[in-house]
């Protein structure tokens, strides 16, 4: 079982704002006392017995720690330090001031072909590097993909919150139903073994949003959005993709593809012609 440190994480940090909260808790921003610097505290409730449905399996959140210290690159947040009580688990992390991605999107006026192509390079590069030490994030989708600084030029992104994240091995079975609806692959729904194919079915999702604003399966009820995504219902529709390049369309049609094997990896997405123009 790891151990994570004793301390009363107050002691070391100030409490800041709380920048969101969810069925495992809370993220606040907290002041290292020692140098004024500013990080992100996610407070995991962790269950006092095993049969509770209060809060988090402590394996949770081990597996979760135990995948941020493999994946450190630079758009993936840094875990810096973790901290446990009674019932609650912190970690202590890379603070990512310049909010989620499509947020910064919605601001804008539109988003041009070279825009989403700066940002998609660094997600991917992120994924490859990831699904390299064969981990998969299995929760891509804007809001766990953030800016550093969204009033540079070139904002760096930044994948947060690996909670569902696994790390599966060459030969292992992993099946999940976990994710959300909107992103989830085919094979998701039909609770099939599950690889890092899954992350670009949600890569597929996200460009098709990033350039057209749209979601392209989401439906009235998560039943019918389900539905609609093992009916391979989508359609690039003229009325928001008259503009569109049809490389960008290749794309995303070589992404949201059913077979999981057939999907482009990390790897291959790098090297589509939108991407990496000859
Ligand atoms: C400025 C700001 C605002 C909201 C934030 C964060 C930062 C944030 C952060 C993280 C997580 C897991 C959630 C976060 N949230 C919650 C919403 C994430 N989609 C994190 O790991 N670093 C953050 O800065």
């Amino acid at each position: 079982m790891a151990v994570f440190k004793p301390d009363n994480v107050e002691d070391l940090y100030e409490m800041g704002e709380v920048l969101g909260s969810g069925h495992f808790g809370q993220v606040r921003k907290v002041r290292e006392r020692s140098t004024g610097t500013l990080w992100a505290g996610k407070f995991l409730k962790i269950r006092k017995s095993q049969c509770s449905l209060l809060g988090l399996e402590r394996s949770n959140v081990e597996r979760e720690v135990m995948i941020l210290e493999a994946v450190q690159h630079p758009n993936i947040v840094t875990l810096k330090d973790v901290f446990e009580s009674r019932a609650e688990v912190v970690l202590i992390l890379e603070l990512v001031c310049g909010g989620e991605l499509f947020d910064f999107i919605a601001e804008k006026e539109n988003l041009l072909e070279s825009e989403a192509i700066e940002f998609l390079k660094q997600i991917l590069e992120a994924l490859r590097f990831m699904h390299g030490k064969n981990v998969v994030h299995f929760d891509l989708k804007p809001e766990n993909i953030m800016l550093s600084d969204k009033s540079s030029p070139q904002p760096i992104i930044k994948l947060i919150d690996f909670g569902l994240a696994r790390r599966i091995c060459q030969g292992e079975e992993f099946r999940s139903t976990s994710g959300t609806p909107q992103y989830i692959a085919p094979e998701v729904i039909n609770c099939e073994p599950l690889n890092a194919s899954a992350d670009m079915w949600s890569i597929g999702v996200i460009t098709y949003i990033l350039l057209s604003g749209l979601s392209p399966f989401q439906d009235e009820t998560d039943e019918e959005t389900l539905a609609n995504i093992l009916a391979m219902k989508f359609e690039f529709n003229d009325r928001y993709f008259s503009t569109t390049s049809s490389m960008a369309k290749d794309f995303i049609q070589k992404l949201l593809v059913k077979d999981p094997s057939e999907r482009m990896t990390a790897e291959d997405s790098l090297h589509h012609p939108w991407i990496k123009p000859l």
